[in-house]
């Protein structure tokens, strides 16, 4: 740790300088270090003793409470007489897990544990990642959701209600225990993966996400908090549920709703702190892009759908353009975006800004390599309906396209290089499509985002199999390997945010960065790649596998805070990769 105990800790404001003082500042903080109040939930578990101890989820060992804690906590007759590793109980649940047949159960298994023993449940996921990421994150997550008050089994994050909270969201966040948070995750439940309006239900998802900061970006769980704005729903048959706990009006809109989410962001700023980090999550395309647009300088915020999964898209393109037979140069391609909301206009974004920061290309020409699609077909100069955003990408066209022309046909005059599907709708790249591209194009690029498996594009198996293997194939969702009838092997890679949000988070937090920026996930789309080999190129994976995701998201952390520097974003000095490696949450007892 960096920490020389004979300068006295506190003499020097953490939040106050950044530049003036800073390696002092170094010297005397941990990185990590809490630049904040102490946490109050943190000593009072500490302090619980017998039933109650066993009853706190961040202090439970259960079994494994040594004989000489059972003795000094009054834990004496409360467990049976032997005591047990951590690994003993571990084999225990992984065992029983892997009896259920269903996703769902198994997610509801563990959450039990979680809310009965913190450590036994982050240390069961981080040993066994590949296998139950799909579990607590996507598609598993997504269903949860669906289900949320049928599955809930507790309470967890905070549910700010328009009806109830708006006018005194400060107070209520004085209901939550810890002082310290440094992470929230926040949604309104208005786009819950491809799934639609869930509301409060959407709550699944704040909870997932944070789960995987714990479990793949090392932060502590007791810095994070988990939180849905329920401005309503406009679901029917959810609300028509008995078992629905959200409120039952239809959503509030309008200056009633901005005012809801800016006193919550004041709120949180004033509650714990102006660095307190807002990922917004699954907010409608709707708000998604004005709220980044609003608060990206006013908080330290990001908006994941649009910048985190900007990202790994463009990670899994650069790992793309490795492959021989891809045109290796960006400025080359044509991308062809099957939907045109808050992730396929992220990505585009982000290509875009690559092509003007490191390929000198301007801005105009940039975009021109990115067409889209949406829910009234191609977008270009002079269609009907179209948004803010659309418009950046609403080209002049020397064709004619019908106004009836299926995704196909627009395929056959874009003569794209590269599909990305960000649109929910599933198997919409048909056979045809990705045949056709193959014909066009050597290696075409076909990247199937759409959450969860249901709602994809395309499977990883259809993929191959329509492009006798060409395809370059990445999705939002994990989809198994697949062997062709000709033996061919491949190893699709996972197009998900989950590769990038937990490492930028870490380094926000890490680096005591004041606002998160674009160039900060371009930073970490080329940390991405980076980490992606030959070896993995070479069974078609685009990204390095997930089940390396901590050291991932270590280097992802160091390249945002060496961003954040590089923009005087930064209060902390930058931290080297082992210094984040260290401080990553260890949940042995
Ligand atoms: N892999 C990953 O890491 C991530 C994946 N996603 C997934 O991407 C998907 C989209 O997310 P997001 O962009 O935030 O959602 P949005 O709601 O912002 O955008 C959806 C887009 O799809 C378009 N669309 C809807 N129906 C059709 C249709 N029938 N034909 C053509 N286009 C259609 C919409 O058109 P219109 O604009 O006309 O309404 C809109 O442009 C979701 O499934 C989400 O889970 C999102 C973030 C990260
Ligand atoms: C992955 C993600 O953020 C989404 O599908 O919304
Ligand atoms: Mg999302």
């Amino acid at each position: 740790m960096l920490f020389v105990g004979s300068i006295k800790a506190g003499s020097v404001n953490c939040l106050s300088g950044f530049r003036g003082g800073r390696r002092v500042e170094a010297l005397i903080k941990p990185i990590w270090s809490c630049h904040y109040r102490r946490s109050s939930m943190t000593t009072m578990s500490m302090n619980k003793r017998g039933h109650e101890l066993l009853k706190e989820p961040s202090a439970n060992k259960g079994t494994a409470f040594t004989e000489g804690e059972r003795a000094s906590k009054g834990l004496d007759g409360l467990l049976p007489p032997r005591v047990v590793s951590q690994e003993t109980q571990i084999q225990r649940h992984i065992e029983y897990i892997r009896h259920f047949d269903n996703m769902l159960d198994k997610y509801v298994y563990l959450m039990g544990i979680l809310g009965r023993n913190e450590k036994l449940f982050f240390q069961i996921v981080m040993n066994n990642l590949m296998e139950l990421m799909p579990v607590i994150y996507t598609p598993t997550v997504g269903e949860a959701c669906q289900k949320f008050g049928k599955v809930f089994g507790g309470a967890r994050g905070m549910w700010l209600s328009i009806k109830q909270h708006k006018g005194k969201i400060m107070e209520t966040l004085k209901n939550w225990p810890e002082d310290d948070v440094r992470v929230i995750v926040v949604s309104d439940g208005e786009r819950i993966l491809g799934l639609g309006d869930l509301g409060a239900w959407g709550m699944g998802i704040p909870i997932g996400k944070l789960l995987l900061y714990n479990a793949c970006g090392g932060v502590d769980p007791k810095y994070c908090l988990p939180v849905v704005l329920d401005n309503g729903c406009n679901t029917p048959a959810l609300r028509n549920d008995p078992q629905y706990f959200g409120e039952d009006i239809d959503r509030v809109r309008g200056k009633e709703y901005d005012e809801f989410v800016d006193e919550f962001i004041q709120a949180v700023q004033a509650r714990w702190s102006p660095q307190t980090l807002i990922q917004f999550e699954d907010f409608a395309n709707s708000n998604a892009a004005r709220l980044l647009d609003e608060y990206m300088f006013k908080c330290c915020c990001f908006n994941d759908d649009i910048q985190g999964t900007a990202s790994v898209a463009l990670a899994g393109i650069f790992g793309a353009l490795r492959i021989p037979g891809v045109e290796n140069d960006l400025s080359k391609h044509r991308f062809l975006f099957y939907g045109a909301g808050s992730a396929g206009i992220g990505i585009a974004d982000l290509i875009a800004e690559e092509l003007v920061t490191n390929m000198g290309m301007d801005l105009t020409t940039a975009k021109k390599i990115c067409w889209f699609v949406d829910s009234k077909g191609l977008i270009y100069n002079g269609r009907h309906a179209l948004t803010k955003e659309k418009e950046k990408y609403a080209h002049e066209k020397d064709f004619e396209v019908p106004a009836d022309a299926s995704l196909f046909d627009v395929v056959k005059i874009i003569k794209p290089t590269a599909i990305v599907g960000v649109s929910t709708i599933p198997q919409s790249f048909t056979e045809e499509i990705i045949k056709y591209l193959t014909e066009n194009v050597e290696r075409p690029i076909v990247f199937a985002l759409s959450n969860p498996t249901s709602k994809a594009e395309c499977t990883a198996e259809q993929a191959y199999k329509f492009s006798n293997g060409k395809a370059v194939f990445s999705s939002g969702s994990p989809f198994d390997p697949v062997t062709l009838d000709d033996g061919q092997y491949f190893v699709p890679g996972q197009g998900n945010n989950a590769y990038v949000f937990p490492g930028v988070g870490l380094g926000i937090s890490v680096g005591g960065c004041k606002h998160v920026t674009n160039a900060m996930f371009l930073e970490s789309a080329k940390t991405l790649a980076s980490l992606c080999t030959e070896e993995h190129l070479k069974v078609g994976s685009v990204y390095p596998p997930i089940s390396e995701v901590q050291d991932i998201s270590a280097h992802i952390a160091v390249a945002t805070c060496k961003q954040a520097e590089k923009e005087g974003l930064a209060t902390r000095p930058v931290p080297s990769f082992e210094e984040v490696r260290k401080v990553f949450y260890h949940p042995t007892y």
